[in-house]
């Protein structure tokens, strides 16, 4: 079933000149339930921009996003905060952690937002999910305490506690080491297949976008589908 789809989705701003600067063009993505897919884009290829637009945070200039089948255009703003807060779930390179505020009060954060069973019992939902990323023992530290693959965990479980159907993780292991990367990575991987949910990973890591069952190249605001062959010899081109 498909989830998310962009059809002939473009983005443009008005430069302060009055000149139009076209940042997306005629972008087209399918996103299925289950579906894993990466975005690979060189710095300034529109890869903030086109996550915006798939978060719901944004909307494109022409084209359509539909969401469950539905146009998003026509949802209303609660309808569309509701998506955004109940179906999906974001992994940023900056953990964005709460300072101050413990590992699980910082895993509860969204369900707040929640309502019945989800917001009673959001004490419990954070710790399980705290388990399940391996941070079971660390419930009450502090963010500044922890190490970045732990904190990345943190913000995983956070993006991960109200279930949502959709993941969408922005270069999620630009602040980690290689190797903690690959497990954070692999993790992101695993919790997203147990879950069913659809991950869309946008990076420059040809490593990080491997994972993914399907891949994307955005150049220049185009975006084609890609072999995972050719990300890898892309980024071998320019090491
Ligand atoms: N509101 C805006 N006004 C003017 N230019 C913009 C605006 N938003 C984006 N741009 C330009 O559009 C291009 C794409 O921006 P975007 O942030 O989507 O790229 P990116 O692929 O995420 O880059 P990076 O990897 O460096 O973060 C860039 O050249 C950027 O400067």
């Amino acid at each position: 079933m498909t989830l998310l789809r962009l059809e002939g989705v473009t983005r443009s701003v008005e430069l302060p000149e009055g000149e139009q600067l076209h940042i997306l063009k005629g972008v087209d993505i399918d996103v299925a339930v289950g579906d894993h897919v990466s975005v690979v884009g060189r710095s300034g290829s529109g890869k903030t921009t086109l996550l915006n637009l798939l978060g719901l945070l944004d909307t494109p200039t022409t084209g359509r996003i539909m969401f469950d089948d539905r146009p998003v255009s026509t949802f209303s703003t609660r309808a569309r905060d509701r998506a955004r807060g109940n179906d999906i779930g974001f992994i940023f390179q900056q953990f964005n952690l709460l300072p101050g505020r413990t590992a699980l009060e910082n895993v509860m954060t969204p369900l707040l937002y929640a309502t019945g069973r989800a917001f009673w019992n959001r004490r419990n939902l954070a710790a399980e999910m705290l388990e399940r990323v391996g941070l079971g023992e660390r419930l009450t530290s502090m963010p500044e305490k922890l190490s970045g693959g732990e904190q990345q965990r943190v913000a995983i479980a956070r993006a991960l506690v109200r279930g949502p159907r959709l993941i969408l993780a922005d270069e999620p292991t630009g602040a980690l080491d290689i190797e903690t990367g690959a497990t954070v990575m692999a993790l992101v991987d695993e919790v997203a297949a147990q879950s069913g949910a659809a991950l869309i990973t946008i990076t420059h890591d040809a490593n990080v976008a491997a994972l993914a069952r399907r891949h994307y190249r955005l150049d220049k605001g185009v975006l084609s589908p890609v072999t995972v062959e050719s990300v890898r010899a892309v980024q071998e081109a320019t090491l």
